[in-house]
């Protein structure tokens, strides 16, 4: 399809001409003789770009632009100005014009600012598209009261510059409400920059955070910029707040208060420009009656408290999410979509999910790799989730028939079997953690699972 221009001039022969050229060049041209007729053209072609005269009887050319902006923001137009009319050109610029042409119209000049906006408007486009899907894979699955709540309480919290702490057990979903609330904050295209206290050693905690500069402290052999200054303009979320030692807990509360901080080892002040989000599966309140936490840095961070709730206190969504997880890792693999039967469904329903969506997500990983059919029945779902299948250790009979085997061989890998499952369901179901307890790699887990 060729790109459409729409023409917008009074003067028949600067229309005429410019049809010619851009007709050659393999565009579709409409025009227009003013601005009504301008807006009319538009809502009936849909062009997909505006070139527009500034001098024009009736409506003139700023009044059109202003016009067309407000129906069609993200509508590229191009001024034709007369020659050296700064004011009117700093007026479109000021109501949103792509860019000037001068007249006489120089025909390189006009080809090239029409690709430029049409490329410009492209990546507009692209953008957009991504950060939809960005939304879209982020968004928190489910309808349940609990989960419908909780969507409320993020859409009145994001729009605000708020701290805001997010509690909630393990993989109930935190950094996900944190992802979900920058992108419907009013800084979508600043960064988001996640810092994970536990897992960071005390002492580097504090470099991570602010930055350092070059031989600040031993091993500091290169100046570094931290979490706060990557993050400006966007949001930086602090994950398991209740892990930061008391020392770097007074830092942090200086720098929320003063909205200013300094990288290590420099002495120059840096404005502060992140919103903060921090999240615990600590009991904050009791860390505090403990002495871990500090009272003044839990006001600061908990302004808006949003809680997320266990899976277990929202099984009516367990639907909802398997068959999100099934989609979704048929989408990865380009396989089709596997689907648990009612019954299979009724099954997890009945599970305490103290490892919460992280474990049900595993689950579904494990089965779509162990199942082949693609309806996933009952006896397809391993203990300990189903209480018909016993797991190796309790069962004297599965040990009884690897003691009957003949050949070493073949019991040694019904024990591999059977022990690499039992490890995968202490981890409630993450093949990665087991892998790792067991000091095996992921790919082998993950055949050795297919294969029993
Ligand atoms: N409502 C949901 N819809 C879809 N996926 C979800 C939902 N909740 C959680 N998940 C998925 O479950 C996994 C765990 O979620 P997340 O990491 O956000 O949990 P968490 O509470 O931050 O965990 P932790 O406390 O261990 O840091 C992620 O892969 C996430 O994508």
């Amino acid at each position: 399809m060729y790109p459409a221009v729409l023409i917008v001039d009074d003067e028949s022969t600067i229309v005429d001409s410019l049809d010619g050229i851009l007709s050659d060049d393999g565009f579709e041209v409409i025009h227009a003789f003013n601005g009504y007729e301008a807006l009319k053209k538009i809502d009936s072609h849909s062009p997909d770009i505006v070139l527009l005269d500034i001098w024009m009887p009736g409506m003139d050319g700023i009044d059109t632009l202003k016009e067309i902006k407000r129906h069609h923001p993200n509508l590229p137009v191009i001024m034709i100005t007369g020659h050296g009319s700064i004011e009117s050109a700093v007026d479109a610029t000021k109501s949103g014009a792509f860019d000037f042409l001068e007249k006489p119209l120089s025909i390189d000049k006009v080809i090239l600012s029409i690709n430029n906006a049409l490329n410009f408007r492209k990546l507009e486009e692209e953008n957009r598209y991504l950060r939809k899907k960005a939304i879209e894979k982020n968004s928190i699955t489910g309808t349940s009261p609990a989960v419908q709540k909780l969507y409320g309480e993020i859409m009145a919290a994001a729009p605000t510059d708020a701290s805001i702490l997010i509690t909630g057990e393990n993989g109930t979903g935190k950094e996900m409400v944190a992802r979900t609330i920058h992108q419907f904050s009013n800084r979508p295209e600043g960064p988001f920059i996640i810092i994970n206290c536990a897992a960071i050693p005390e002492e580097r905690l504090e470099p991570e955070l602010f930055g350092h500069e070059k031989g600040a402290f031993e091993g500091a052999s290169a100046k570094n910029r931290g979490k706060f200054e990557l993050a400006a303009g966007g949001t930086l979320f602090l994950d398991e707040i209740g892990d930061m030692s008391i020392n770097t807990q007074a830092k942090m509360l200086r720098a929320l208060e003063s909205k200013t901080f300094q990288r290590i080892g420099s002495s120059r002040t840096l404005h502060m420009d992140v919103r903060v989000i921090t999240s615990s599966n600590k009991d904050l309140e009791s860390e505090i009656k403990e002495g871990r936490f500090r009272e003044d840095l839990f006001f600061r961070l908990n302004v808006i408290p949003i809680h997320v709730p266990a899976l277990r206190k929202r099984i009516e969504d367990i639907p909802i999410l398997v068959d999100f997880f099934l989609t979704q890792l048929a989408e990865k693999s380009s396989a089709p979509k596997k689907t648990l039967s009612k019954e299979a469904v009724e099954l997890l329903k009945q599970w305490h999910w103290k490892g919460n969506v992280r474990e049900l997500k595993n689950l579904m990983e494990r089965l779509s790799i162990m199942v082949e059919s693609e309806i996933i029945g009952k006896n397809d779902i391993p203990a300990p989730y189903n209480p018909d299948i016993e797991t190796f250790p309790e069962t004297g009979e599965e040990r009884n028939r690897i003691f009957t085997m003949a050949q070493l061989d073949q019991a040694k890998a019904a024990f591999e079997a059977e022990f690499i499952r039992l490890r995968v369901d202490q981890m409630n179901g993450d093949l990665q953690a087991a892998a790792k307890q067991m000091g095996a790699s992921l790919n082998f887990v993950k055949k050795r699972i297919s294969k029993s």
